[in-house]
């Protein structure tokens, strides 16, 4: 079975941080154990999202050598287990990313899914993530240059010994969900997980320190996203929208009826 995922792209900003927290999170509430780990370690964002960015030990002092990943380890939402990066610049500097792989290997025995946010950009801080993980997940934006980077992280991720399993499709617009998804899965030779619309609720959620998928659980965003975790797992996907509108008819079906029984 697949545990540990590192979550990619080619340039910055295509949202692997979102897909990260929320997918994290999403897996969580299925049950799983699920641990989420910032290697991003020059622009670490997990923590600044989940409310931890003031954490005394964090990743870098991990892979500084000066505490154990134990020390680092802390309680998200719905379970979900978080490793969150430092902000400083110091921290980052005394961080060695060579200590990634034996993190990694810390983690993952005690995990059902790792989920590994990995720097934009091909620095050595930037390979390493794509490397060492059992397999590597795209997030790529629907747009020509996010395409192309994407696909050269693919080259490299396979240059390193890495594999990409997958892509998810980040911030899709309303038309030709279906043919815009199978142009993306064929330039990059890939299976595609599903695509998350653009979604105002994203941005929201995030200035209150928490994931969409919780804040605003039947947004368009949550949905697609939960369906993925559905989809690696192999759990059923339920439909919060489905249900609540169902229990909306229930409550009205029996306002109608119930003076006619
Ligand atoms: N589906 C979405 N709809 C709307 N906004 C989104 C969506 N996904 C991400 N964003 C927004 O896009 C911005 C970048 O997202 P995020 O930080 O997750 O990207 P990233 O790839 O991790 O960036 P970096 O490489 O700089 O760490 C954030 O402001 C985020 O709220």
């Amino acid at each position: 079975m697949i545990r540990a995922y590192t979550i990619a792209s080619g340039k910055g900003g295509t949202g692997k941080t979102t897909v990260t927290v929320n997918l994290g999170t999403a897996l969580a509430q299925l049950g799983k154990e699920t641990y989420i780990l910032d290697a991003d370690v020059g622009m670490a964002n997990i923590g600044i999202l989940l409310g931890l960015e003031n954490v005394p030990v964090t990743l870098h002092e991990v892979l500084a050598g000066k505490a154990k990943v134990d020390e680092a380890i802390y309680d998200g939402p719905a379970g979900l287990k978080v490793v969150p990066s430092g902000i400083s610049l110091q921290g980052f500097q005394d961080a060695n990313p060579d200590r990634l792989r034996e993190v990694m290997h810390d983690l993952v025995d005690r995990c059902d899914y790792l989920l590994i946010d990995a720097p934009a950009g091909i620095s050595r801080d930037g390979v390493v993530p794509l490397a060492i993980a059992d397999e590597v997940i795209l997030v790529v934006n629907p747009e020509l240059s996010s395409i192309v980077d994407a696909l050269k992280t693919k080259i490299l991720t396979e240059l390193v010994g890495g594999h990409v399993q997958y892509a998810i499709i980040n911030r899709a617009g309303k038309d030709n969900l279906d043919f815009v998804e199978k142009k993306i899965e064929k330039s990059l030779g890939v299976k595609s997980l599903g695509s998350v619309p653009e979604d105002n609720h994203v941005r929201e959620s995030a200035a209150y320190k928490t994931p969409v998928v919780i804040k605003y659980p039947t947004s368009g965003s949550s949905r697609a996203i939960k369906r993925i975790a559905a989809e690696i797992s192999g759990c059923e996907y339920h439909d919060d929208t489905a249900s609540a509108r169902e229990g909306f008819i229930d409550r009205l079906a029996k306002a109608i009826f119930r003076g006619k029984r």
